[in-house]
């Protein structure tokens, strides 16, 4: 089956070099620049070259030729291109590779999908990995996750690589949920770490706000076997620990009170707003969420935040 990403960022550029490992794909860019010439894409990835078999295009017709296409824009961003390019992305296989929970819906990627584009096959791939170590081809584990579970097992055996292991599920809400939900909690541990409350902080924001992930996921009837996996349990725990990824250095600067470049894909930000205001819609109890939409909204800093934790009422784990 061929094989074109759609948004050459980071993560899609990433993708896009370890598949080119099987057969020829196309790297659809917005603004391919100059990175079919010089074969890098210097600004999102830099010193990674593209393998023969990888070949940029601004066109998205070329592109979209192909079997499946990968969707590698920012969550927030995501239905306004499908909406754009709804008719030539339409009766296609669409794998969204953000993730996030869109702000003005409370909605993730393959509902979205499912929305934007009615007749197109939805699915997710997401799961622990860094775009940097995609690219240097190093060992990395996903899930893929569709609802139509013999569309989901040609993907999987169509997105494997010598580096990329796929597993497989139907449990689209659990996956994407995994992967929107880990980000807001990466960012609460980084602004431990920054404001230097120490690991074991930082331990319990991972334990509890793995406990608020759970409780979101079992309210909209995921299954739980799924946040216990690469795109739970898995992305949590490689996002709260490493200063790889931008939620948790964008947590690390508001710890230490210093800016952060407003031009990088943060997806926790808009996403901790929208659980926030979800959990609130639906009366589910997710205090270290609304503390990082707190944060970032400035209403709390983080001493008011962590003692806002620390003095709940105590409770059974
Ligand atoms: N960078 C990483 O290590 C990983 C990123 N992801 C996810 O991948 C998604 C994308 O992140 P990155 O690639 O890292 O971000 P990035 O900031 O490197 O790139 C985003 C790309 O999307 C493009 N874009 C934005 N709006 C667009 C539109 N309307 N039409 C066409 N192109 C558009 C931008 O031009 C840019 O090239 C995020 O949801 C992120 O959570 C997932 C796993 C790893
Ligand atoms: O999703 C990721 C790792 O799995 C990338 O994390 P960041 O978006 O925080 O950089």
């Amino acid at each position: 089956m061929s094989i074109a990403v759609l948004g050459a960022g980071a993560f899609g550029t990433a993708l896009a070099i370890s598949l080119a490992q099987n057969g020829p794909v196309v790297l659809w860019a917005r603004d391919p620049g100059t990175m079919e010439t010089e074969r890098e894409n210097r600004m999102r990835l830099p010193g990674r070259p593209f393998p023969k078999a990888l070949r940029v295009s601004g066109e998205l017709n070329v592109a979209c030729a192909a079997d499946i296409l990968l969707i590698a824009v920012p969550m927030q961003q995501l239905r306004a291109f499908l909406s754009e390019h709804s008719q030539i992305l339409s009766q296609k296989t669409l794998v969204a590779c953000c993730k996030g929970i869109e702000l003005c819906t409370g909605l993730g990627p393959v509902t979205v999908i499912s929305q934007a584009v009615p007749d197109a096959i939805p699915a997710i791939l997401t799961g622990p990995s860094f775009a940097a170590d995609i690219a240097r081809g190093l060992p990395t584990a996903l899930t893929l996750a569709c609802a139509d579970d013999t569309a989901g097992q040609a993907l999987q055996q169509a997105l494997t690589t010598s580096n990329l292991r796929i597993y497989r599920t139907t449990d689209t809400i659990g996956a994407e949920l995994g992967g929107a939900l880990k980000n807001v909690i990466a960012i609460a541990c980084g602004a431990a770490i920054g404001a230097g409350l120490g690991e074991s902080a930082r331990a319990a924001l991972m334990t509890r706000g793995y406990a608020e992930m759970q409780r979101l996921a079992a309210h909209l009837k995921a299954d739980p076997r799924t946040l216990s996996g690469l795109s739970g349990f898995g992305d949590l725990t490689l996002t709260c620990t490493s200063t790889q990824s931008r939620n948790y250095r964008l947590g690390l600067a508001l710890g230490e009170g210093q800016s952060f470049d407003p031009s990088v894909t943060v997806e926790g930000a808009a996403t901790a707003q929208a659980v926030d205001e979800l959990a609130q819609k639906e009366g589910l109890d997710m205090p270290i969420t609304a503390a990082v939409a707190g944060l970032l909204a400035n209403r709390l800093d983080v001493a008011t935040a962590m003692q806002s934790l620390l003095t709940r009422p105590l409770k059974e784990e």
